[in-house]
Protein backbone atom coordinates (compact mmCIF):
# COMPACT_ATOMS: atom_id res chain seq x y z
CA UNK A 1 0.00 0.00 0.00
CA UNK A 2 1.42 3.07 -0.80
CA UNK A 3 0.42 6.12 0.89
CA UNK A 4 0.02 9.24 -2.06
CA UNK A 5 -1.03 12.30 0.86
CA UNK A 6 1.16 14.96 2.19
CA UNK A 7 5.09 14.02 2.66
CA UNK A 8 5.09 13.92 6.59
CA UNK A 9 8.07 15.64 8.64
CA UNK A 10 8.29 15.71 12.45
CA UNK A 11 10.82 18.51 13.94
CA UNK A 12 11.87 17.51 17.25
CA UNK A 13 13.67 20.88 18.51
CA UNK A 14 13.48 22.35 21.92
CA UNK A 15 14.66 25.92 20.89
CA UNK A 16 11.73 27.96 19.55
CA UNK A 17 13.46 30.07 17.28
CA UNK A 18 15.72 27.75 15.55
CA UNK A 19 12.77 25.22 15.27
CA UNK A 20 10.96 27.52 13.70
CA UNK A 21 13.51 28.31 11.29
CA UNK A 22 13.49 24.56 10.28
CA UNK A 23 9.75 24.31 9.92
CA UNK A 24 9.05 27.74 7.59
CA UNK A 25 11.98 26.83 5.61
CA UNK A 26 10.54 22.94 4.89
CA UNK A 27 6.83 24.19 4.67
CA UNK A 28 8.24 26.27 1.18
CA UNK A 29 7.84 22.74 -0.25
CA UNK A 30 4.12 22.42 -0.47
CA UNK A 31 3.93 18.48 -0.01
CA UNK A 32 4.77 18.64 3.22
CA UNK A 33 2.95 18.70 6.62
CA UNK A 34 4.94 20.02 9.59
CA UNK A 35 4.78 18.96 12.89
CA UNK A 36 7.23 20.35 15.99
CA UNK A 37 8.06 18.88 18.98
CA UNK A 38 9.72 20.41 22.28
CA UNK A 39 10.35 16.92 23.59
CA UNK A 40 11.45 13.41 22.39
CA UNK A 41 8.30 12.04 24.43
CA UNK A 42 5.44 14.35 22.61
CA UNK A 43 7.12 13.26 19.50
CA UNK A 44 7.06 9.73 20.61
CA UNK A 45 3.05 10.33 21.79
CA UNK A 46 2.19 11.35 18.37
CA UNK A 47 4.07 8.52 16.54
CA UNK A 48 1.25 5.55 16.70
CA UNK A 49 -1.58 7.73 15.87
CA UNK A 50 0.13 9.98 13.06
CA UNK A 51 3.17 7.85 11.89
CA UNK A 52 5.51 10.28 10.24
CA UNK A 53 7.41 9.83 7.00
CA UNK A 54 10.72 11.41 8.48
CA UNK A 55 11.72 12.95 11.78
CA UNK A 56 14.45 15.63 12.80
CA UNK A 57 16.29 15.73 15.99
CA UNK A 58 17.84 18.06 18.08
CA UNK A 59 20.63 15.84 20.04
CA UNK A 60 20.06 17.79 22.96
CA UNK A 61 16.74 17.41 24.36
CA UNK A 62 15.14 18.81 27.76
CA UNK A 63 13.99 15.03 28.50
CA UNK A 64 16.43 13.03 26.61
CA UNK A 65 19.27 12.76 23.99
CA UNK A 66 19.61 12.38 20.28
CA UNK A 67 20.39 8.43 20.92
CA UNK A 68 18.00 7.63 23.54
CA UNK A 69 15.04 9.14 21.64
CA UNK A 70 16.52 7.57 17.94
CA UNK A 71 16.24 3.99 19.90
CA UNK A 72 12.93 4.37 21.48
CA UNK A 73 11.70 5.44 18.02
CA UNK A 74 13.53 2.85 16.23
CA UNK A 75 11.53 0.63 18.29
CA UNK A 76 8.09 1.57 17.06
CA UNK A 77 9.45 2.70 13.19
CA UNK A 78 12.22 0.16 12.22
CA UNK A 79 12.19 2.02 8.81
CA UNK A 80 11.98 5.50 8.74
CA UNK A 81 14.61 7.93 8.11
CA UNK A 82 15.70 9.83 11.18
CA UNK A 83 18.10 13.10 10.98
CA UNK A 84 19.41 14.39 14.11
CA UNK A 85 21.00 17.68 14.79
CA UNK A 86 23.29 18.80 16.89
CA UNK A 87 25.20 21.61 18.48
CA UNK A 88 28.56 20.51 18.57
CA UNK A 89 30.53 18.24 16.14
CA UNK A 90 31.48 15.58 18.13
CA UNK A 91 32.78 12.65 16.23
CA UNK A 92 32.36 9.71 18.25
CA UNK A 93 28.54 10.48 18.91
CA UNK A 94 27.91 11.21 15.26
CA UNK A 95 30.04 7.46 14.59
CA UNK A 96 27.76 6.08 16.55
CA UNK A 97 24.59 7.21 15.74
CA UNK A 98 25.12 6.75 11.83
CA UNK A 99 26.24 3.26 12.77
CA UNK A 100 22.82 2.61 14.67
CA UNK A 101 21.22 3.42 11.96
CA UNK A 102 20.59 7.26 11.64
CA UNK A 103 19.85 8.71 8.10
CA UNK A 104 22.30 11.89 9.04
CA UNK A 105 23.83 13.81 11.43
CA UNK A 106 24.01 17.59 10.57
CA UNK A 107 25.85 20.30 12.92
CA UNK A 108 23.40 23.20 13.30
CA UNK A 109 25.02 26.05 11.34
CA UNK A 110 23.93 28.32 8.02
CA UNK A 111 24.10 25.57 6.00
CA UNK A 112 22.02 23.19 8.01
CA UNK A 113 18.41 24.35 6.70
CA UNK A 114 19.84 23.53 3.41
CA UNK A 115 21.65 20.39 3.68
CA UNK A 116 18.37 19.36 5.11
CA UNK A 117 16.10 19.89 2.35
CA UNK A 118 18.59 18.69 -0.06
CA UNK A 119 18.73 15.09 2.43
CA UNK A 120 14.92 15.05 2.69
CA UNK A 121 14.70 15.21 -1.39
CA UNK A 122 17.12 12.23 -1.75
CA UNK A 123 15.60 10.23 1.25
CA UNK A 124 12.34 10.42 -0.71
CA UNK A 125 13.80 9.76 -3.95
CA UNK A 126 15.08 6.48 -2.78
CA UNK A 127 11.76 6.16 -0.48
CA UNK A 128 9.41 4.58 -2.45
CA UNK A 129 8.51 1.65 -0.57
CA UNK A 130 8.74 3.06 2.52
CA UNK A 131 5.08 3.01 2.98
CA UNK A 132 4.92 -0.50 1.84
CA UNK A 133 7.91 -1.87 4.46
CA UNK A 134 6.18 -0.21 7.35
CA UNK A 135 2.05 -1.25 6.22
CA UNK A 136 2.29 -3.96 4.47
CA UNK A 137 1.26 -7.46 6.56
CA UNK A 138 5.09 -8.23 8.18
CA UNK A 139 4.68 -12.02 7.95
CA UNK A 140 7.68 -12.19 10.24
CA UNK A 141 6.71 -9.17 12.54
CA UNK A 142 3.67 -10.87 13.30
CA UNK A 143 3.61 -13.88 12.63
CA UNK A 144 1.28 -17.14 14.54
CA UNK A 145 1.03 -16.96 18.20
CA UNK A 146 4.29 -18.73 19.63
CA UNK A 147 6.08 -18.31 16.16
CA UNK A 148 9.99 -16.38 17.64
CA UNK A 149 10.55 -12.90 16.14
CA UNK A 150 13.38 -12.87 14.12
CA UNK A 151 14.68 -9.48 14.43
CA UNK A 152 17.01 -7.30 12.06
CA UNK A 153 16.23 -4.85 9.50
CA UNK A 154 19.81 -5.16 7.09
CA UNK A 155 19.30 -6.20 3.65
CA UNK A 156 20.89 -9.24 4.27
CA UNK A 157 18.27 -10.25 6.79
CA UNK A 158 15.85 -9.07 4.46
CA UNK A 159 16.72 -11.12 2.22
CA UNK A 160 16.54 -14.09 4.70
CA UNK A 161 12.77 -13.05 5.39
CA UNK A 162 11.87 -13.69 1.74
CA UNK A 163 13.28 -16.64 1.70
CA UNK A 164 11.53 -17.65 4.55
CA UNK A 165 8.26 -16.82 3.11
CA UNK A 166 9.24 -18.82 -0.18
CA UNK A 167 10.04 -21.90 1.63
CA UNK A 168 7.00 -21.99 3.93
CA UNK A 169 4.95 -21.47 0.81
CA UNK A 170 5.87 -24.96 -0.51
CA UNK A 171 7.36 -28.28 0.80
CA UNK A 172 10.96 -27.62 -0.54
CA UNK A 173 14.20 -29.02 1.61
CA UNK A 174 16.26 -26.67 2.80
CA UNK A 175 19.51 -25.96 3.91
CA UNK A 176 20.70 -23.64 6.39
CA UNK A 177 24.21 -22.30 6.28
CA UNK A 178 26.10 -19.62 9.05
CA UNK A 179 28.52 -19.48 12.33
CA UNK A 180 27.43 -20.92 15.57
CA UNK A 181 24.39 -18.83 17.18
CA UNK A 182 23.28 -16.92 13.52
CA UNK A 183 19.73 -17.66 14.16
CA UNK A 184 19.58 -21.35 12.27
CA UNK A 185 17.27 -22.80 14.17
CA UNK A 186 15.56 -19.91 14.76
CA UNK A 187 14.94 -19.54 10.95
CA UNK A 188 14.16 -23.62 10.73
CA UNK A 189 11.49 -22.60 13.11
CA UNK A 190 9.79 -19.99 11.47
CA UNK A 191 9.86 -22.09 8.35
CA UNK A 192 8.17 -24.57 9.80
CA UNK A 193 6.00 -21.74 11.94
CA UNK A 194 4.86 -20.08 8.37
CA UNK A 195 4.47 -23.55 6.84
CA UNK A 196 0.99 -25.03 6.41
CA UNK A 197 2.33 -27.94 8.82
CA UNK A 198 2.42 -25.74 11.65
CA UNK A 199 -0.05 -27.70 13.73
CA UNK A 200 2.07 -30.56 13.26
CA UNK A 201 5.85 -31.16 15.38
CA UNK A 202 8.93 -29.31 14.62
CA UNK A 203 11.75 -31.73 15.72
CA UNK A 204 15.11 -30.32 16.22
CA UNK A 205 17.80 -32.48 16.34
CA UNK A 206 22.02 -31.52 16.91
CA UNK A 207 23.98 -34.29 14.85
CA UNK A 208 26.96 -33.20 16.86
CA UNK A 209 25.31 -34.23 20.33
CA UNK A 210 24.44 -37.58 19.43
CA UNK A 211 27.12 -40.77 20.58
CA UNK A 212 27.74 -42.06 17.41
CA UNK A 213 26.61 -45.37 18.55
CA UNK A 214 23.01 -44.15 18.96
CA UNK A 215 22.30 -41.87 16.02
CA UNK A 216 20.72 -44.30 13.69
CA UNK A 217 18.09 -45.78 16.85
CA UNK A 218 17.75 -41.57 17.75
CA UNK A 219 16.97 -40.99 13.96
CA UNK A 220 15.14 -43.96 13.13
CA UNK A 221 13.85 -45.72 16.58
CA UNK A 222 14.40 -49.30 17.05
CA UNK A 223 12.55 -52.53 17.78
CA UNK A 224 12.24 -53.98 21.59
CA UNK A 225 15.40 -56.14 21.77
CA UNK A 226 17.41 -54.50 18.78
CA UNK A 227 20.46 -54.56 20.28
CA UNK A 228 21.43 -55.18 24.38
CA UNK A 229 19.65 -52.56 26.45
CA UNK A 230 16.77 -51.79 23.67
CA UNK A 231 14.03 -53.08 26.63
CA UNK A 232 11.06 -51.47 24.84
CA UNK A 233 10.08 -49.97 21.30
CA UNK A 234 11.61 -46.74 20.32
CA UNK A 235 10.23 -43.79 18.17
CA UNK A 236 12.88 -42.32 16.58
CA UNK A 237 13.06 -38.19 15.49
CA UNK A 238 11.98 -38.65 11.79
CA UNK A 239 8.75 -40.38 12.94
CA UNK A 240 8.08 -37.92 15.71
CA UNK A 241 8.21 -35.51 13.00
CA UNK A 242 5.91 -37.20 10.47
CA UNK A 243 3.79 -34.58 9.11
CA UNK A 244 5.76 -31.68 10.46
CA UNK A 245 9.42 -30.10 9.74
CA UNK A 246 12.59 -32.02 10.83
CA UNK A 247 15.73 -29.98 11.81
CA UNK A 248 18.74 -31.47 11.30
CA UNK A 249 21.41 -29.07 12.77
CA UNK A 250 25.51 -29.93 12.23
CA UNK A 251 24.41 -32.14 9.16
CA UNK A 252 28.04 -32.46 8.36
CA UNK A 253 28.84 -34.03 11.40
CA UNK A 254 27.10 -37.11 10.16
CA UNK A 255 28.98 -40.52 9.61
CA UNK A 256 29.26 -41.90 6.03
CA UNK A 257 27.56 -45.27 7.02
CA UNK A 258 24.55 -43.14 8.18
CA UNK A 259 24.25 -40.34 5.11
CA UNK A 260 23.47 -43.69 3.13
CA UNK A 261 20.98 -44.72 5.59
CA UNK A 262 19.78 -41.18 5.15
CA UNK A 263 19.56 -40.81 1.72
CA UNK A 264 17.56 -44.39 1.35
CA UNK A 265 15.22 -42.99 3.77
CA UNK A 266 14.78 -40.01 1.87
CA UNK A 267 14.78 -41.54 -1.57
CA UNK A 268 12.08 -44.13 -0.61
CA UNK A 269 10.15 -41.79 1.93
CA UNK A 270 9.92 -44.47 4.61
CA UNK A 271 12.33 -45.87 7.48
CA UNK A 272 12.62 -49.38 8.94
CA UNK A 273 13.46 -49.20 12.51
CA UNK A 274 16.47 -50.39 13.50
CA UNK A 275 16.09 -54.38 14.60
CA UNK A 276 12.82 -54.16 12.75
CA UNK A 277 10.96 -54.95 9.36
CA UNK A 278 7.92 -52.81 9.44
CA UNK A 279 7.69 -50.00 6.64
CA UNK A 280 7.27 -46.56 8.00
CA UNK A 281 5.59 -44.24 5.56
CA UNK A 282 7.27 -40.58 6.00
CA UNK A 283 5.70 -36.80 5.08
CA UNK A 284 8.46 -34.47 6.43
CA UNK A 285 10.00 -31.59 5.22
CA UNK A 286 13.57 -31.24 6.44
CA UNK A 287 15.66 -28.56 7.15
CA UNK A 288 19.38 -29.57 7.86
CA UNK A 289 21.85 -26.69 8.81
CA UNK A 290 25.69 -26.30 8.79
CA UNK A 291 28.35 -24.24 10.34
CA UNK A 292 30.72 -26.08 7.38
CA UNK A 293 30.33 -25.09 3.89
CA UNK A 294 28.84 -28.87 3.02
CA UNK A 295 29.81 -28.54 -0.83
CA UNK A 296 33.59 -28.04 0.66
CA UNK A 297 32.89 -31.61 2.93
CA UNK A 298 31.65 -32.93 -0.71
CA UNK A 299 34.61 -32.12 -2.64
CA UNK A 300 36.80 -33.11 0.63
CA UNK A 301 35.01 -36.60 0.12
CA UNK A 302 33.62 -36.20 3.60
CA UNK A 303 29.97 -35.77 2.72
CA UNK A 304 27.99 -37.89 0.12
CA UNK A 305 27.36 -35.85 -2.98
CA UNK A 306 23.99 -37.34 -3.87
CA UNK A 307 22.80 -36.62 -0.37
CA UNK A 308 24.16 -33.39 -0.86
CA UNK A 309 21.82 -32.62 -4.09
CA UNK A 310 18.83 -34.20 -2.11
CA UNK A 311 19.48 -31.81 1.45
CA UNK A 312 20.19 -28.90 -0.35
CA UNK A 313 16.75 -27.80 -1.81
CA UNK A 314 16.75 -24.02 -1.10
CA UNK A 315 19.70 -22.96 0.32
CA UNK A 316 19.43 -20.27 3.31
CA UNK A 317 23.13 -18.30 3.98
CA UNK A 318 22.63 -16.50 7.78
CA UNK A 319 25.78 -13.68 7.43
CA UNK A 320 27.67 -13.25 11.21
CA UNK A 321 26.49 -10.67 12.86
CA UNK A 322 29.16 -8.32 12.47
CA UNK A 323 28.74 -7.95 8.65
CA UNK A 324 25.34 -7.34 9.26
CA UNK A 325 26.18 -3.80 11.83
CA UNK A 326 22.24 -2.47 10.98
CA UNK A 327 20.95 -5.44 12.94
CA UNK A 328 23.08 -5.03 16.32
CA UNK A 329 21.46 -2.34 18.16
CA UNK A 330 18.20 -3.48 16.99
CA UNK A 331 19.20 -6.79 18.70
CA UNK A 332 20.55 -5.63 21.37
CA UNK A 333 17.26 -3.37 22.06
CA UNK A 334 14.90 -6.39 21.96
CA UNK A 335 17.40 -8.73 24.00
CA UNK A 336 17.36 -5.38 26.48
CA UNK A 337 13.28 -5.05 26.63
CA UNK A 338 13.05 -8.79 26.58
CA UNK A 339 15.53 -8.95 29.73
CA UNK A 340 14.25 -6.17 31.84
CA UNK A 341 10.90 -6.69 31.32
CA UNK A 342 11.17 -10.31 32.39
CA UNK A 343 13.27 -9.16 35.49
CA UNK A 344 10.63 -6.31 36.20
CA UNK A 345 13.47 -3.80 35.89
CA UNK A 346 13.30 -0.61 33.67
CA UNK A 347 15.21 -0.87 30.48
CA UNK A 348 18.38 1.48 31.01
CA UNK A 349 20.11 3.24 27.81
CA UNK A 350 23.05 2.58 25.65
CA UNK A 351 25.20 5.77 25.97
CA UNK A 352 26.58 6.27 22.81
CA UNK A 353 30.27 5.04 23.94
CA UNK A 354 28.59 1.74 24.52
CA UNK A 355 26.54 1.53 20.90
CA UNK A 356 30.43 2.35 19.41
CA UNK A 357 31.72 -0.45 21.10
CA UNK A 358 29.30 -2.60 20.26
CA UNK A 359 29.41 -1.84 16.82
CA UNK A 360 32.94 -2.26 16.90
CA UNK A 361 33.09 -5.85 18.20
CA UNK A 362 33.37 -8.73 15.83
CA UNK A 363 30.62 -11.20 17.84
CA UNK A 364 32.28 -14.99 17.24
CA UNK A 365 29.72 -16.46 18.64
CA UNK A 366 27.04 -13.79 17.17
CA UNK A 367 23.75 -13.13 18.05
CA UNK A 368 23.92 -15.45 20.75
CA UNK A 369 26.53 -13.95 22.31
CA UNK A 370 25.38 -10.59 22.06
CA UNK A 371 21.88 -11.32 23.71
CA UNK A 372 24.39 -12.99 26.32
CA UNK A 373 26.17 -9.61 26.48
CA UNK A 374 23.07 -7.62 26.68
CA UNK A 375 21.45 -9.28 29.91
CA UNK A 376 25.18 -9.04 31.26
CA UNK A 377 25.04 -5.46 31.32
CA UNK A 378 21.77 -4.70 32.42
CA UNK A 379 22.76 -6.47 35.13
CA UNK A 380 26.09 -4.41 35.85
CA UNK A 381 24.86 -1.07 34.45
CA UNK A 382 23.42 1.25 37.21
CA UNK A 383 20.26 1.04 36.10
CA UNK A 384 20.10 4.39 34.03
CA UNK A 385 22.73 4.02 31.38
CA UNK A 386 24.35 1.13 29.95
CA UNK A 387 28.65 2.17 29.61
CA UNK A 388 30.89 0.73 27.74
CA UNK A 389 32.66 -1.21 30.79
CA UNK A 390 29.10 -2.47 31.39
CA UNK A 391 30.00 -4.40 28.02
CA UNK A 392 32.44 -7.32 29.06
CA UNK A 393 33.34 -8.68 25.82
CA UNK A 394 35.31 -12.44 25.65
CA UNK A 395 37.01 -11.93 22.49
CA UNK A 396 38.89 -8.86 20.86
CA UNK A 397 37.43 -6.26 18.40
CA UNK A 398 37.54 -7.33 15.08
CA UNK A 399 39.95 -4.78 14.02
CA UNK A 400 42.83 -5.64 17.15
CA UNK A 401 44.17 -8.57 14.27
CA UNK A 402 46.98 -7.04 13.05
CA UNK A 403 49.36 -8.86 10.65
CA UNK A 404 50.48 -5.60 9.00
CA UNK A 405 54.28 -6.77 8.46
CA UNK A 406 56.36 -5.63 11.73
CA UNK A 407 59.39 -7.56 10.84
CA UNK A 408 57.35 -10.90 12.23
CA UNK A 409 58.50 -14.09 10.37
CA UNK A 410 55.34 -15.97 8.08
CA UNK A 411 55.60 -18.25 10.68
CA UNK A 412 54.93 -15.60 13.44
CA UNK A 413 51.70 -14.40 12.04
CA UNK A 414 50.36 -17.77 11.33
CA UNK A 415 50.80 -18.41 14.96
CA UNK A 416 49.19 -15.48 15.70
CA UNK A 417 46.28 -15.77 13.35
CA UNK A 418 46.03 -18.99 14.76
CA UNK A 419 45.88 -17.52 18.65
CA UNK A 420 43.28 -15.20 17.86
CA UNK A 421 41.09 -17.63 16.13
CA UNK A 422 41.91 -20.20 19.11
CA UNK A 423 40.52 -17.55 21.23
CA UNK A 424 37.43 -16.39 19.49
CA UNK A 425 36.10 -20.31 18.59
CA UNK A 426 36.79 -20.81 22.44
CA UNK A 427 40.04 -23.13 22.12
CA UNK A 428 38.03 -25.59 19.61
CA UNK A 429 40.90 -27.05 17.63
CA UNK A 430 38.80 -28.89 14.95
CA UNK A 431 36.91 -25.84 14.06
CA UNK A 432 39.42 -23.59 13.57
CA UNK A 433 41.11 -25.75 11.58
CA UNK A 434 38.12 -25.84 9.35
CA UNK A 435 38.26 -22.32 9.23
CA UNK A 436 41.47 -21.47 8.11
CA UNK A 437 41.49 -24.64 6.16
CA UNK A 438 44.54 -26.00 8.28
CA UNK A 439 45.23 -29.63 9.36
CA UNK A 440 44.11 -29.80 13.11
CA UNK A 441 47.41 -31.63 13.38
CA UNK A 442 49.30 -28.03 12.37
CA UNK A 443 47.78 -26.78 15.65
CA UNK A 444 48.41 -29.66 17.64
CA UNK A 445 52.06 -29.48 16.68
CA UNK A 446 52.56 -25.61 17.43
CA UNK A 447 50.88 -26.83 21.34
CA UNK A 448 53.62 -29.70 20.95
CA UNK A 449 56.26 -27.12 20.64
CA UNK A 450 54.94 -24.99 23.20
CA UNK A 451 54.70 -22.44 20.01
CA UNK A 452 50.93 -22.09 20.84
CA UNK A 453 48.90 -22.55 23.50
CA UNK A 454 45.03 -23.48 24.54
CA UNK A 455 44.34 -20.04 26.58
N1 LIG B 1 17.58 -12.39 14.18
C1 LIG B 1 17.34 -12.80 15.43
N2 LIG B 1 16.37 -12.22 16.16
C2 LIG B 1 16.14 -12.60 17.44
N3 LIG B 1 16.82 -13.57 18.06
C3 LIG B 1 17.79 -14.20 17.39
C4 LIG B 1 18.10 -13.85 16.03
N4 LIG B 1 19.09 -14.65 15.60
C5 LIG B 1 19.40 -15.46 16.63
N5 LIG B 1 18.63 -15.20 17.70
C6 LIG B 1 18.69 -15.85 19.02
O1 LIG B 1 20.06 -16.20 19.23
C7 LIG B 1 20.16 -17.51 19.81
C8 LIG B 1 20.93 -18.42 18.87
O2 LIG B 1 20.14 -18.72 17.74
P1 LIG B 1 20.05 -20.19 17.09
O3 LIG B 1 20.10 -21.24 18.14
O4 LIG B 1 18.92 -20.21 16.14
O5 LIG B 1 21.45 -20.15 16.31
P2 LIG B 1 22.17 -21.32 15.51
O6 LIG B 1 22.76 -20.67 14.31
O7 LIG B 1 21.22 -22.46 15.29
O8 LIG B 1 23.32 -21.70 16.50
P3 LIG B 1 24.22 -23.07 16.56
O9 LIG B 1 24.88 -23.21 15.23
O10 LIG B 1 25.20 -22.79 17.66
O11 LIG B 1 23.26 -24.17 16.87
C9 LIG B 1 18.74 -17.97 20.04
O12 LIG B 1 18.37 -17.65 21.36
C10 LIG B 1 17.92 -17.17 19.06
O13 LIG B 1 16.62 -17.01 19.49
Amino acid sequence: MKESGPYRIFIVEDDPWYGEVLKYHLSLNPDYELHRFVTGEACLNQIAENPPHLITIDYSLPDTDGAQLFARIRERLPNTPVIVISEQQDVETAVALLQAGVHDYFVKDDRTKDLLWNAILKIREGQPVLSEVEMAPDPLGSGPVGCPLIIGNSPAIRKVFALIGKAARTNINVSITGETGTGKELVARAIHDYSDRDKRPFVAVNMAAIPRELVESELFGHEKGAFTGAVSRKIGRFEEANKGTLFLDEIAEMDPSLQSKLLRVLQERELVRVGGSERVGLDIRLVVASHKNLLEEVRQGRFREDLYYRLMGLPIALPPLRDRPEDIMLLARHFLDDFCHENRMTPPAFAPPATAKLLRYGFPGNVRELRALVQMAAVMSDGQIIGPDDLLMTSHPVSQLSVEPEGGTLRQYMIQIIRSHLKRYDNNVVLVAAKLDIGKSTIYKMIQNNELSLI
